[in-house]
């Protein structure tokens, strides 16, 4: 076969491809417009899902080359470019740049959006209650550590609505510019990801050395980088960000690490069929009061997915309920359940995790 020829032919192709994706995006355009004047979500992660869900059978049936994994990847960089064409919207996220939340917001937002990385997670929520961000990227919880306790909290404090969630799998590094670990005097990192590798820790002797809690992966990176004597537990991306070689890769003690991240914004998403809703409930401090509210939920037939008990922060040790449960707000139980209640509704989106 004539390689000259197949790229005249691959060229071709791709001069169609780009006509059809500037036809697309006029289309597109016209979409924003109608959002726009009717002040109505540009995102719309039901809508996406259908397509997704619309190609894969397509090229199945089609017995393309093309799996899942494949189309996911190029469709859902084309639907972050529609967005923005869209309306330019602002996603800000638990930076600096290279942490594991800004990984997961170019998997929503693509690499063409406008980020707007802040140091905290408390930050994220401001800036979208603020209304200076449309969307907020943040960690909820991994399967090793368990929950982020500032992100419930803060679910509890603002006014904002829970609208997607991504899961990730994270995979950690050890970083630094020193090669000769016994010379390491410091350990920078975010808590969460130095307690996911006490064993590499303790395998290479470095338990013992002071640890530097920072507030994000990315940010033990960038310390790292100025300090010889240290070391960071951060992504690769982070390590190659800041200029930090790389000595270990996947250090984290579980290899099935994986964190989920939600998306907030100010909007109700549509159902899906396969959605989740998270609330909060409040139980009067008296014998079988979760025991009647989780009743509730089983009466109706609704799948609990978590439940997540958080401090008043008072003068008591009395505590609140984060709940995930399966279904969406517009499913007649789900609204029952939740006024029944008096439950806070922080969002339906589509379940991912
Ligand atoms: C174009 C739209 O807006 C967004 C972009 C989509 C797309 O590129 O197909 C789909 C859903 C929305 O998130 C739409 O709502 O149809």
């Amino acid at each position: 076969m004539d390689l000259n020829k197949l790229r005249k032919e691959i060229d071709a192709i791709d001069n169609e491809i780009l006509k059809l994706l500037n036809k697309r995006m006029k289309i597109v355009k016209k979409v924003g417009e109608i959002k726009n004047s009717s002040n109505t979500p540009i995102y719309r992660p039901e809508r996406e899902k259908a397509i997704i869900e619309r190609l894969c059978g397509l090229s199945k049936r089609e017995n393309g080359i093309l799996q899942k994994e494949h189309i996911e990847a190029i469709f859902l960089e084309i639907f972050a470019i529609s967005r923005t064409l869209e309306r330019q919207e602002r996603v800000a996220f638990l930076g600096p740049v290279g942490t594991y939340t800004h990984q997961a917001a170019e998997h929503k937002f693509g690499a063409n959006a406008r980020y707007l990385p802040l140091l905290n997670i408390e930050a994220v929520f401001k800036a979208v209650h603020n209304k200076e961000a449309k969307y907020g990227v943040i960690p909820i919880e991994n399967n090793t550590e368990g929950v982020v306790g500032i992100t419930l909290d803060s679910l509890k404090k603002y006014d904002v609505k829970i609208v997607s969630e991504i899961c990730l799998d994270i995979h950690h590094s050890f970083a630094s510019l020193q090669d000769d670990l016994s010379k390491i005097k410091r350990i920078y990192s975010h808590p969460q990801g130095y307690n996911q590798c006490l064993n590499f820790l303790e395998t290479h002797g470095l338990l013992d050395i002071e640890f530097i809690p920072t507030e994000s992966t990315a940010k033990a990176a960038k310390l790292a980088s100025k300090d010889e004597l240290s070391g960071a537990i951060c992504s690769k991306i982070a390590a190659k960000l800041y200029n930090v070689p790389l000595l270990f890769e996947k250090i984290e003690d579980n290899l099935a690490n994986r964190t989920r991240f939600i998306i907030i914004s100010d909007f109700k998403t549509q159902k899906s069929g396969n959605d989740k809703t998270s609330v909060i409930a409040k139980t009067p401090h008296k014998t079988g009061a979760l025991f009647d509210l989780l009743k509730k939920f089983k009466d109706r037939n609704i799948n609990l997915l978590k439940i997540e008990s958080r401090p008043n922060k008072d003068d008591t040790f009395n505590t609140w309920f984060y709940i995930d449960f399966e279904g969406h707000i517009d499913d007649k139980k789900v609204s029952e359940v939740i006024k029944e209640e008096n439950m806070i509704w922080l969002g339906s989106y589509i379940k991912e995790c």
